[in-house]
């Protein structure tokens, strides 16, 4: 699918650059043809007019002739052939559709569509951006002064229709007014479907009836029947409004009532408290306090490899218990750019599950492929890195796993560890420590978020973020519940490599207790 991730719609702008290309050589040859018939059509008018005396013109054996082979021949040859002969719409068609599957790129479905819509509709949802601004492309408050409107009354039209078929009624009828007012602002000729008035109207009458908002449902309705009298639709729905409201008079008492009050904004009692938290720390509302950061220390360190002494790793402890530190300039610009081009054209809709029935879901919109160090020997450098870097040792260590957030990608709350490791992950034991590159900066959005924790880890192209999911008595820690935010703006390409529970003996020790009974109240929270 398009919509998971940035490099396939790249691939969609190299189709649409070929079929530009094609069509104009398309054109380039209609044209020529059209001169070609043009220049033929004058000539026979020229000759035409000089026919006068016919007696005289055709005394001339050499009129004779070139009238008659213009009649048997030229005709079909200049006119008749390069007009009703389809070869050359054929040989175009031909290689246009051979092009395609050349590249083997599939034309984008409504799933792919309906897709993007969810994703634009999760982005402002999470980071609470006015329709308007959004519509106007404006993402962040710096942005706010360059309003280069990027979104036609068609585009609106659909971002709303599509939310209101989704059940969101409030931002998809904010939608439908925007479509509205840009429709009336400018009637952009090139996109399509182009819409009327009468079709938002149909979408947003019944969008405000749904909110509640039943006179300004008939009113719009009756905008509808005003465009267009005979209105099915809208005539019926006439009725039923007309119903609705006299009911409400007859049954409301006649004293005047204050308004209803706004209700307060209050916690979503359906929201799990990790989803809400997890929102709430990418939105940057929620983070730790100072009395939390008040342990944090950032150092060089050279764990005790004297080829780092040189260069020492630099380290940001992020948090103390659970382990979650950050290292910065880890790869070079020129390794994170490879590793990208390796896996680009590799990369699939990422699924979620148990290894044998994992499917793709909203929960994970995101595109990954796996790196194994056997078939990229260029990798043993970063390897060797991580292990300088963790302690722990790669033999246990799962491939790299590069993934693409594309328009709104994210990675709902998980954990990394699994609930049957010997099913997943055989005598490696489950993932004990989570070391995570970020492979390019990322202009808005696109945090690493650890809701229990009140942490958003901003991607930092070139770092590498690390944790331990485990205790050290190798019990499941769930505060390490974490997340991928939406992405806002950009593209995000990260890359993960798991460290598990075997051959790590002498590298983490284990504690003398057990930490079996430790948070165990946050697993379904
Ligand atoms: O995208 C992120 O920042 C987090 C990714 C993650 O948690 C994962 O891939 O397991
Ligand atoms: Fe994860």
């Amino acid at each position: 699918d398009y919509y998971s991730a940035i490099s396939e719609v790249e691939r969609l702008l190299d189709m649409e650059a070929f079929l530009v290309e094609r069509l104009e050589d398309y054109l380039e040859k209609a044209q020529q043809n059209q001169e070609n018939i043009k220049r033929f059509l004058l000539h026979v008018e020229q000759l035409q007019s000089q026919r006068g005396d016919i007696e005289a013109f055709f005394g001339n054996p050499l009129n004779a002739f070139t009238t008659i082979r213009r009649l048997v021949h030229d005709w079909k040859h200049s006119v008749f052939e390069p007009v009703f002969d389809t070869n050359n719409l054929e040989s175009y068609k031909q290689s246009v559709s051979a092009g395609l599957e050349k590249a083997e790129v599939q034309e984008p479905t409504k799933e792919d569509l309906l897709g993007s819509v969810r994703g634009l509709w999760r982005l402002q949802e999470m980071y609470k951006l006015p329709t308007k601004q959004l519509a106007a492309g404006v993402l962040s408050p710096a942005e706010r002064h360059q309003m280069n409107a990027s979104l036609s009354a068609s585009d609106c039209y659909e971002i709303g229709r599509h939310l209101c078929q989704m059940a969101e009624y409030s931002y998809g009828s904010e939608w439908l007014l925007e479509a509205s007012s840009r429709l009336n602002r400018d009637p952009s000729p090139f996109v399509f479907p182009k819409i009327t008035k009468v079709q938002i109207l149909e979408q947003l009458s019944p969008a405000f009836n749904q909110l509640g908002n039943k006179k300004l449902a008939h009113k719009l309705n009756n905008e509808i029947l005003d465009a267009e009298p005979g209105h099915e639709e809208a005539l019926k729905n006439k009725i039923v409004y007309e119903a609705l409201l006299a009911r409400e008079r007859s049954n409301s008492p006649r004293v005047t009532v204050d308004p209803p009050q706004e209700p307060a904004l209050e916690p979503d009692p359906e929201l799990k408290v990790s989803q809400e938290l997890y929102q709430r720390v990418c939105r940057g509302e929620l983070r730790q306090s100072p009395r939390e950061q008040r342990d944090l220390r950032c150092w060089l360190s050279h764990q005790d490899v004297p080829y780092q002494r040189l260069s020492p790793f630099k380290v940001e402890q992020l948090n103390v218990d659970p382990y979650v530190a950050y290292f910065h300039d880890v790869l070079s610009d020129m390794e994170s750019e490879l590793i990208i081009e390796h896996g680009k054209g590799q990369v699939k809709r990422s699924e979620i599950g148990q290894s044998g029935n994992s499917t793709a879901s909203d929960i994970r919109t995101s595109q990954n492929t796996w790196l194994w160090y056997e078939n990229n020997p260029w990798l043993a450098d970063i390897r060797q890195r991580l292990e300088h870097i963790t302690g722990l040792t790669t033999a246990s260590a799962e491939p790299l796993q590069l993934v693409n957030y594309g328009i709104g990608g994210q990675y709902e709350p998980h954990f990394d560890f699994m609930d049957e490791p010997e099913k997943n992950f055989g005598w490696k034991g489950n993932r004990l420590l989570t070391a995570l590159f970020y492979l390019n900066d990322v202009p808005l959005g696109g945090a690493t978020a650890f809701p229990f924790l009140h942490l958003a880890v901003p991607p930092v192209k070139g770092s590498l973020l690390v944790w331990y999911n485990l205790h050290r008595s190798l019990h499941k820690d769930f505060r390490t519940k974490h997340a991928g935010c939406p992405v806002l703006k950009g593209s995000k390409w990260i890359c993960n490599e798991w460290f598990h529970e075997a051959a790590q003996e002498f590298r983490r020790p284990c504690g003398l207790t057990s930490d079996a009974e430790k948070f165990l109240e946050l697993e379904n929270m």
